[in-house]
């Protein structure tokens, strides 16, 4: 909306309703940041619910994570989320619904924020500049929504030591140069500690158990671990591990055959097209599984399901 509609819109809605602040008004056209902005929560597990599959441990977490931090009037710290978890078992996929849920327009809000690796920070050699960059970012954004999101993807192709920048704003400081990082929530995306989900999986599954057996204290401590001592995770030896400032690590567990025929499933439906199980069937049947005798996980997880419905 360019300033002359919404100028337009405001005073024509303002003089109809004559009760609504002019910010009211104006936060209906143009996106605005509130203070005091609620999350939905029965919204969230819902969709959360429906939408993802096979993830009963990120749904559980992600849900009491955000309403406890959301209810929370005076967090003592920024929220700090670390996902974790094989291609294509649906990291984007959720940050994008916890994105949506957080701020309208989701992660084409100016409030929220992704980085990704490869893209914004490709050399070693500038990562100094980098941290600036990144600090710089984080404090003018926060300054101007304190409610800001920070997603930052591909962390296992992040160099060594850059994320420690932004330590000090994950941190329980009340302020920094006068400005309160408390209300911001971080996200971290990584295929680092993938292979011990899955080995963990593969476990339960071979001794019968059913995998909502797994619980999170089954692969949390195991997750931040791995990740600490692993030289390609982003987190090698982090300070944000050792002070304790990643709140939760959370496992997406590698998806078998049959969340892969719901991941089509939802596809068609989007597509608004009727399902069809003998497409449902034969493209969840074009997916490669392992390991290589069981083939049980989905080596791709949902990634290539859109690309290969278009055949049909
Ligand atoms: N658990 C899931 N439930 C529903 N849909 C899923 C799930 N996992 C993946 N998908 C579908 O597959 C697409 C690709 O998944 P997504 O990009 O979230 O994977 P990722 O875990 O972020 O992978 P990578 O680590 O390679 O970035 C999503 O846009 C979504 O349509």
């Amino acid at each position: 909306f360019d300033p002359i509609t919404v100028g337009i819109a405001v005073a024509a809605a303002s003089a109809l309703t004559g009760y609504l602040s002019y910010k009211d008004v104006f936060c209906r056209f143009a996106e605005c940041c509130h203070k005091e902005q609620q999350l939905n929560a029965s919204a969230l597990k819902l969709e959360l619910e429906e939408r993802l599959f096979g993830q009963h441990l990120a749904t559980e977490v992600l849900l009491k994570a955000l309403t406890g931090f959301k209810n929370n009037e005076n967090p003592k710290k920024a929220l700090t989320l670390s996902l974790h978890g094989w291609a294509g078992t649906g990291k984007n996929f959720v940050s994008q619904i916890v994105a949506e849920n957080l701020h309208r327009k989701g992660l084409k809000s100016n409030f929220v924020h992704l980085f990704v690796s490869t893209l914004h920070f490709p050399h070693e050699q500038h990562v100094k500049l980098y941290q600036d960059q990144l600090q710089r970012w984080i404090r003018g954004n926060v300054s101007a929504c304190a409610n800001s999101v920070f997603i930052f993807d591909e962390m296992d192709k992040l160099h060594p030591g850059l994320i420690d920048a932004i330590k000090p704003f994950l941190d329980y400081y009340e302020q920094i140069d006068g400005v309160s990082y408390r209300k911001a929530i971080f996200i971290f995306l990584s295929n680092a500690g993938g292979d011990l989900i899955t080995r963990t999986a593969l476990d339960f599954w071979r001794a019968g158990r059913t995998r909502e057996d797994i619980q999170l204290k089954d692969l949390e401590p195991v997750l931040s671990v791995g990740v600490f001592n692993n030289k390609h995770s982003g987190l090698w030896h982090s300070g944000l591990i050792e002070k304790n400032l990643i709140d939760y690590f959370i496992p997406f567990l590698p998806l078998e055959y049959r969340h892969v025929k719901m991941c089509v499933r939802a596809e068609m439906k989007a597509r608004g097209s009727a399902v069809d199980e003998d497409i449902v069937t034969k493209v969840a049947e074009e997916m490669t599984f392992f390991p290589k005798d069981e083939k049980i996980y989905s080596d791709k997880g949902c990634k290539t399901v859109q690309s290969r419905l278009d055949f049909y």
